[in-house]
């Protein structure tokens, strides 16, 4: 395989970020839903710490999905057959994106809770 530059790594990175983005429709809806959340907290002025946690959920989620992705292609890539190890692998690496998910959700409630509240209460 060629020697690649720092620089090629990243546009090698950038181009998987994309490929995620562009074929997987969850992927789309992640990434729809961190810029409402970005959006919403500056807005709503969170604090430093609360921002540390929403970027992380954010960071998770993303990640996650990614790595599905990845798993999904490596998986279809090395057999078209059903197979109970395609399956675990498959249904495995989806349960990672649902922990991350249902950890950004209460990530959300505890950040955006009271600041909703107090918005809407006066
Ligand atoms: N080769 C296989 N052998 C056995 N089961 C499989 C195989 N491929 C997929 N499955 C089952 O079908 C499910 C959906 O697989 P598929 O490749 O369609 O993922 P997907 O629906 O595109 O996932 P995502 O929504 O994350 O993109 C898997 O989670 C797994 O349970």
């Amino acid at each position: 395989m060629a020697k690649k530059s720092f620089l090629s790594s990243f546009g090698f990175a950038a181009e998987g970020i994309r490929h995620a983005m562009a074929t997987q429709r969850n992927m789309k809806v992640h990434g729809i839903v961190a810029v409402i959340v970005i959006l919403l907290a500056a807005v709503l002025g969170v604090s430093a710490m609360n921002w540390l946690f929403l970027l992380l959920a954010i960071t998770l989620v993303l990640m996650a999905e990614m790595f599905n992705t990845a798993i999904e292609a490596v998986v279809d890539m090395t057999s078209i057959d059903i197979h109970p190890l395609a399956k675990a692998a498959k249904d495995t690496a989806a349960g990672a994106v649902l922990v991350t998910a249902a950890f950004a959700v209460v990530v959300g409630i505890v950040v955006f809770y009271k600041p909703i509240v107090d918005l809407l209460g006066g």
